[in-house]
């Protein structure tokens, strides 16, 4: 198996490069100085791409990963933030690295966290929501709140929880301690570690096994999984891909046909399953 990427440039940003190849895209952090903190516009543009990679019938998994050889992410941009949120150029508090988190795990299509260093704060909370992680021999993870006056109660916790269990989400949160990527594989944060220079390789190499799986088991499987923990929310993406595959049938598509054809819909001759 090939496992490295000619990746090309899918749009210029300020904060993030973006890449595509042979249907992987990969969003990396670039604000190496800061540890790949993030500010607002830096969430902004990997909203932006992500959208795009969801409108994209060429890009079957993402890679999120981070710029240089120390940081994944360290979170929120400490130098931007306000009074009730980060700050943009606009000037409006925002904390809108939720909807990011949010469209992780929306998007119908496998998340990877490539972590190649720190995952502090609200950049270990990034990882977190990745459907998979496979961190480099040297990253470091993280939450911080309690020591900076912050703190991540959804996804941060409770998904968290979901993972590491309530014990060990309790001790990250309140002793603020750092994790190798030993320790955290041992509690089940993560997915896999490998060597630094590895580590881009392995995760192609996982991108093009998922590639192989059928596409609609993998994001019925994602919606399922979500669902458990997404409420009516979780419900409604769940039963939204449940009503597309039911346009995809004869039983349904007679419908639309009769109301356009003014008739009477014969659903008789459909078959009922058991
Ligand atoms: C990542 C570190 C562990 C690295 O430590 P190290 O000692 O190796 O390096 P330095 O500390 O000297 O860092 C070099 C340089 O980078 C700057 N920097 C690092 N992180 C940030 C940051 N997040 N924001 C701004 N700048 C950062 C650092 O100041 C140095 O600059 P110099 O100018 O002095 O060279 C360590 O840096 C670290 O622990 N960083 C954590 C920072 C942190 O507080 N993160 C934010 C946590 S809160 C958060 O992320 C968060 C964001 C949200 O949007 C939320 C939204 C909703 C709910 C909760 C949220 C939330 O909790």
């Amino acid at each position: 198996m090939n496992s490295s990427i000619n990746w090309i440039s899918v749009k210029k940003y300020e904060d993030i490069l973006f890449f595509f190849g042979e249907g992987i895209s990969k969003i990396e952090i670039n604000r190496p100085w800061c540890h790949n903190a993030f500010r607002v516009e830096t969430v902004n543009e990997m909203i932006d791409a992500i959208d795009i990679c969801g409108n994209r019938n060429d890009i079957d998994v993402l890679i999120i990963t981070g710029s240089g050889e120390k940081s994944f992410c360290s979170g929120g941009d400490q130098t931007t933030r306000g009074m009730g949120g980060y700050l943009g150029k606009d000037g409006i508090p925002r904390l809108n690295i939720l909807d990011f988190y949010k469209k992780i795990r929306e998007i119908p299509k496998p998340v990877i966290a490539m972590v190649n260093g720190y995952a502090i704060g609200g950049g270990h909370v990034l990882h977190v929501v990745c459907d998979l992680t496979i961190a480099s021999d040297n990253a470091i993870f993280s939450q911080v709140g309690p020591k900076v006056g912050s703190f991540d109660g959804g996804f941060g916790c409770s998904y968290l929880a979901r993972h590491i269990g309530q014990k060990k989400t309790r001790e990250m949160w309140f002793l603020c301690k750092e994790y190798t990527a030993k320790e955290a594989l041992e509690m089940g944060l993560i997915n896999k570690v490998v060597k630094k220079k590895e580590l881009e390789k392995k995760t192609i190499e996982w991108c093009k096994i998922i590639q192989k799986r059928s596409p609609m088991s993998l994001r019925m499987i994602k919606r399922s999984l979500n669902a458990e923990l997404d409420g009516q929310h979780g419900l409604m993406q769940l039963t939204g891909d449940a009503t597309l595959m039911f346009y995809l049938m004869e039983e349904s598509q007679e419908g639309k046909k009769a109301f356009l054809e003014k008739r009477t819909p014969n659903f008789k001759k459909f078959t009922k399953f058991l």
